[in-house]
């Protein structure tokens, strides 16, 4: 695997190491050792599957709220999607900032995302499924979001957005008053 810093500290777009022969391919997509290369130590305790029938649809900015902040790994297995995560650790100096990067089933490519960060997708094609992976299990009480067309955040989704759940229309917008996590 071939970890690349992205321009939010601790968070990493992860590239397989692509094995081919006459049937096909192979590539490994954890591994503890290779792992330890980023500082990370934690156990996956949950992993999440979704499909997404619609070109365009967005789903996010979501996060858990501390004591259950997680450490979420991403990939497409079906289509392709702009991936996005948003800084909100408090005393980082790239607060409130936005990273993102296109995973697709073509590319294979992960996003490696730290605690203290939202997380949202736009889909890219009909039919896109996403695979997750958490090192915190899921707390319905304790999800927070942040509206995916905050001007806060200024996120420049590549398409026009459809389908945005409810919930998710109605994180509210980030103020004065929002100190991050
Ligand atoms: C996230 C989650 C949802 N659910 C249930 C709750 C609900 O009935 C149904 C759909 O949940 P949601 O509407 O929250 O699904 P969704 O909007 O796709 O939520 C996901 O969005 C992306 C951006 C993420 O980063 C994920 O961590 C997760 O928050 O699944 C679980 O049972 N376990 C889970 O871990």
């Amino acid at each position: 695997m071939t970890f690349t810093s992205t321009s939010l500290q601790a968070s990493f777009v992860v590239d397989l190491n692509v094995f081919k022969d006459d049937r096909g391919w192979f590539a490994r997509t954890y591994c503890k050792d290779e792992f330890a290369q980023i500082g990370h130590d934690a156990e996956w305790v949950q992993m999440n599957h979704s499909f997404t029938s619609k070109k365009g649809t967005i789903r996010g900015m979501h996060f858990q709220l501390p004591p259950f902040e997680e450490i979420k790994m991403v990939r497409c297995i079906s289509g392709a999607v702009y991936d996005v995560i948003i800084d909100l650790r408090k005393d980082s100096a790239t607060f409130l900032q936005y990273f993102g990067t296109e995973l697709s089933a073509g590319n294979r490519r992960m996003l490696y995302i730290p605690k203290g960060f939202a997380h949202g997708f736009q889909t890219l094609s009909d039919d896109a499924e996403l695979i997750y992976h958490h090192s915190q299990f899921y707390k319905p009480g304790v999800e927070s979001g942040i509206r995916y067309d905050d001007p806060v955040i200024g996120i420049q989704w590549p398409l026009q957005a459809v389908n945005v759940s409810e919930r998710d229309l109605n994180h509210s917008l980030i103020d004065n008053n929002f100190k991050g996590i």
